[in-house]
């Protein structure tokens, strides 16, 4: 188990994972702190996004997944038979590595979480406004809330992803390499707009970035074949790691 105190809205334990024989998550523990940017960070093909996927079951839709141990989010196990797997990915929403705007208007982008969660009509507008606010997209996409989302560039089709997954107002926001598809200024963007996040949201982050990890990120995670090897502030872990291995990969040695 981690030795980070503060309070945690996502305990992890004894889990291990397989995909049919090949085990690829194995005997993970850790408690991801409140309201603070978690990064995962290791080789190509450690977990990571397997881990990443556990956190609101997106794995179930993995038919030779199987799953041991437990996920807690506020002190439930997401894996109880009496969770309601839609709700739980409302509490629990994720941006993927490529930006994935429904083929409708950036108005009706955002307003689909809400509307779904059968919030009133009269509210939909405002929810839209304040969430494109909130992502700092307004002022690029103001005038052109009907048009549709897919005229819009690269970095702006993922913050209004984000923007999109903020307006059902989830605690816990997963990301799965968002940056990866986008070029710097886009990605300084996305970065910001995670650091302003993280004042409401529990952030969990997949990078191969190790200067994106060290920029965003208070925590970090370092996996290996399918085990977390270390765990701490990221200060901790990228300037004085406790484990070769974690030193190795962070100076680049291998992965
Ligand atoms: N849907 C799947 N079916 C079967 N095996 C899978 C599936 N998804 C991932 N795996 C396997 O699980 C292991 C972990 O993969 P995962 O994608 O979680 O790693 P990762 O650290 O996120 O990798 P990357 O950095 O390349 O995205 C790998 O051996 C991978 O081949």
């Amino acid at each position: 188990m981690s030795e980070i105190n503060n309070f945690a809205d996502i305990e992890v334990e004894d889990l291990n994972l397989w995909y049919g024989s090949n085990q690829a998550l194995q005997d993970i523990n850790i408690k991801i702190p409140s309201k603070s940017v978690t990064a995962l960070i290791g080789p190509s093909g450690c977990g990571k996004s397997t881990f990443l996927r556990c956190i609101n079951r997106m794995n179930d839709l993995i038919k030779v997944c199987h799953i041991e141990g437990r996920v807690k989010i506020d002190n439930k196990n997401i894996y109880d038979e009496d969770v309601d797997v839609v709700e739980l990915r409302k509490k629990v929403g994720m941006v993927f590595q490529k930006p994935n705007p429904f083929p409708m208007s950036v108005f009706d982008n955002i307003a689909y979480g809400p509307k779904i969660h059968k919030v009133p009509k009269k509210d939909i507008k405002g929810i839209v406004d304040k969430t494109l606010q909130d992502s700092a997209l307004y002022g690029e996409v103001s005038d052109r809330l009907d048009s549709s989302a897919l005229d819009l560039s690269g970095g702006q089709q993922q913050r209004l992803c984000i923007a999109r997954t903020m307006a059902v107002e989830p605690e816990i926001i997963l990301f799965d390499e968002p940056c990866s598809a986008l070029d710097p200024i886009s990605t300084n963007k996305i970065e910001d707009l995670i650091l302003e996040l993280k004042k409401d949201y529990t952030i969990v982050i997949v990078t191969h970035n190790m200067q994106q990890a060290a920029r965003i990120s208070d925590y970090t995670a370092f996996f290996l074949m399918g085990k977390i090897i270390e765990f701490g502030e990221t200060n901790q872990i990228f300037e004085n790691p406790k484990e070769k291995r974690t030193e190795d990969y962070i100076t680049g040695r291998f992965g």
